[in-house]
This record gives C-alpha cells, sequence and structure tokens, in this order.
C-alpha cells in the first residue's frame, strides 16, 4: 500500500492542471467508480496505476494536482479520491446534454446507459425528420430541430453533441452557440467554426482506427529492424513481439480537440 501526495502539496486551479493529466484523471474516475460499485473502501496507488495502465509515479504525480489525498501506507479512500477528482473535472454537478441528429449514431448515444452514471444526463433530443419528430427514444421524445433555441432555454443544457450529416453540421453548430451552449462535442470530421468562448471537440473513429493502424506499421517496422540488428533475438522469441513490447506508447486514445 502505498500514499499519495499527501502534505506538502497544494491543490492546483483546475486551469492549471495539464491537459495530459486531465485525460488520465479520467481513467483514475472510471476505475474508482468501480471500486465504488464494487464497495472497495481503499486503493493503493499501485492498484489503481495498474487497474488504468499508467505507472504509478505518474499517478502520484497526477493526484498532487488535486491537494493532499492519500494516506502514506494506507493508501486512498476511494469514495474521496472519486469526489475530489470529479471537483477538478466540474462534474460533480452533473451536466445536462442535448443531442441533435437522432440518425443511426445519436439513436445508440440516446440510448446508452452509461452517460448517466458518469453524470451526464441526456435532457433534450432534437431531430429535422418529421417522421421522427414525436416519437420516443427511451424517456424522451425526439424534439423538432427548429425549437433547439428556445427550447434550450428550457432544458438549460451545459452540452451539446452533433449527430448530424456533415453537411449540416455547421449550421447546427451556430443554432447551439446562439442557443448559449459553451461546450459542444461534434461526430462530424467537419472542422466546425466556433466563437472563440465556445469549446468544441471533435470525436473521430477513424482517426482512432488509423492510429491504431500506424502503430501497428510502426511495430511491425520495428521488429523487423530489431531482427536485423540482433539475429539473437529470434532465438530468444522476442522477435515479432512488437504490438505487446510497445503497447505502452500507444495506449492513448484521443479526442480531436479544434
Ligand atoms: N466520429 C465518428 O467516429 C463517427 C462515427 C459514425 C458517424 N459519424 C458522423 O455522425 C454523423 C451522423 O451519422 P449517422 O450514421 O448517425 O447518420 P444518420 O443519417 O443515420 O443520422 C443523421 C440524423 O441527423 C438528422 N438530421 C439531418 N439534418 C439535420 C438537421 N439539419 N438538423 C437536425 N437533424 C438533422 C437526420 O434526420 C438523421 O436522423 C455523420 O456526420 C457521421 O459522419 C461519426
Amino acid at each position: 500500500m502505498v500514499a499519495g501526495p499527501e502534505s506538502s502539496a497544494k491543490v492546483h486551479l483546475a486551469k492549471d492542471i495539464p491537459p495530459a493529466t486531465v485525460a488520465r484523471l479520467t481513467a483514475y474516475l472510471r476505475v474508482l467508480g468501480v471500486l465504488v460499485d464494487e464497495g472497495t473502501l481503499i486503493v493503493s496507488s499501485e492498484e489503481l496505476a495498474a487497474a488504468t495502465g499508467v505507472g504509478s509515479a505518474k499517478l502520484r504525480k497526477d493526484l498532487s494536482f488535486l491537494g493532499p489525498n492519500g494516506v502514506r501506507g494506507v493508501g486512498y479512500d476511494v469514495a474521496r479520491l472519486r469526489a475530489r477528482i470529479e471537483i477538478a473535472l466540474g462534474l460533480d454537478q452533473g451536466h445536462r446534454v442535448v443531442l441533435v441528429g437522432i440518425g443511426n449514431l445519436g439513436r445508440a448515444l440516446a440510448g446508452y446507459g452509461g452517460f448517466g452514471r458518469r453524470g451526464f444526463t441526456i435532457v433534450g433530443l432534437f431531430d429535422n425528420e418529421v417522421d421522427l419528430v414525436g416519437t420516443a427514444v427511451g424517456p424522451l421524445l425526439v424534439r423538432d430541430v427548429a425549437d433547439l433555441v428556445p427550447a434550450c432555454a428550457e432544458l438549460d443544457p451545459t452540452i451539446a453533441v452533433i449527430a448530424v450529416p456533415d453537411d449540416a453540421a455547421q449550421a447546427i453548430c451556430d443554432r447551439l452557440v446562439e442557443a448559449g451552449l459553451r461546450c459542444i462535442l461534434s461526430f462530424s470530421p467537419v472542422a466546425l467554426r466556433v466563437p472563440a468562448y465556445v469549446e468544441i471537440r471533435r470525436v473521430d473513429l477513424a482517426v482512432e482506427m488509423q492510429m491504431l493502424s500506424f502503430s501497428q506499421a510502426r511495430n511491425a517496422e520495428v521488429a523487423t529492424r530489431a531482427g536485423e540488428d540482433s539475429p539473437s533475438l529470434r532465438s530468444t522469441g522476442l522477435m515479432g513481439r512488437g504490438p505487446e513490447l510497445h503497447a505502452a506508447t500507444t495506449n492513448k486514445g484521443s479526442v480531436v480537440r479544434q
């Protein structure tokens, strides 16, 4: 069992936490959620690090941004650490999410139960297809996108998700900004123009698969070169194990920040 950053650490403002640390905090949060569900009270930095695929020194450094939160020789209080990370990530109040475009992707997102458990409540679904408007998707009725601005005034969302075809994405984005949204997540590969005060992120699974493809190609190349440089690798059986040997460097996952 290990201690956290304890006594001398000071609490950093959320804006001072590096983006890479923020990304890892979300991973710690996911594991801590599982531990809470399992009834685990205390977790060591090694256990948490192993469960998230991060080195324990890096984990302790990341958690030091949250201020003192571990007990040397005991570990981290699971519920307390989860609450701390939620506060740092601005999740403690929860988020209200509207989703525009209830097609293949939008319907799948609307039907996914996991967002609510992680503090994201879908409060509004919008589409422009007349046959779809007024139909139920889960507990919500699909609304007419023509009512987006007044409906947002009523629903008070903090995050909007765009899942419309690419040629409609900019117009929908503009309307969301007009409706007062400051955080937008877009599944369209189109680079959307927003005012500087609006935070926009794009998710592109094709980019993720391209990254995987690149990693595979690179690891194959590294393995081939290693075999050429060191014939002894062939006899040790290490040759051809590129992907495993390099797994740690490819475990990054990404969302495109515009
Ligand atoms: N980023 C990713 O990894 C990823 C993966 C799949 C799809 N996508 C993108 O998500 C988007 C949707 O894909 P899909 O397969 O769900 O498409 P889809 O055609 O099944 O659904 C699109 C929905 O948007 C609605 N729509 C169209 N114009 C609209 C408008 N102006 N206002 C409101 N609603 C409107 C349609 O009626 C339809 O219900 C596309 O841009 C696609 O490129 C991204």
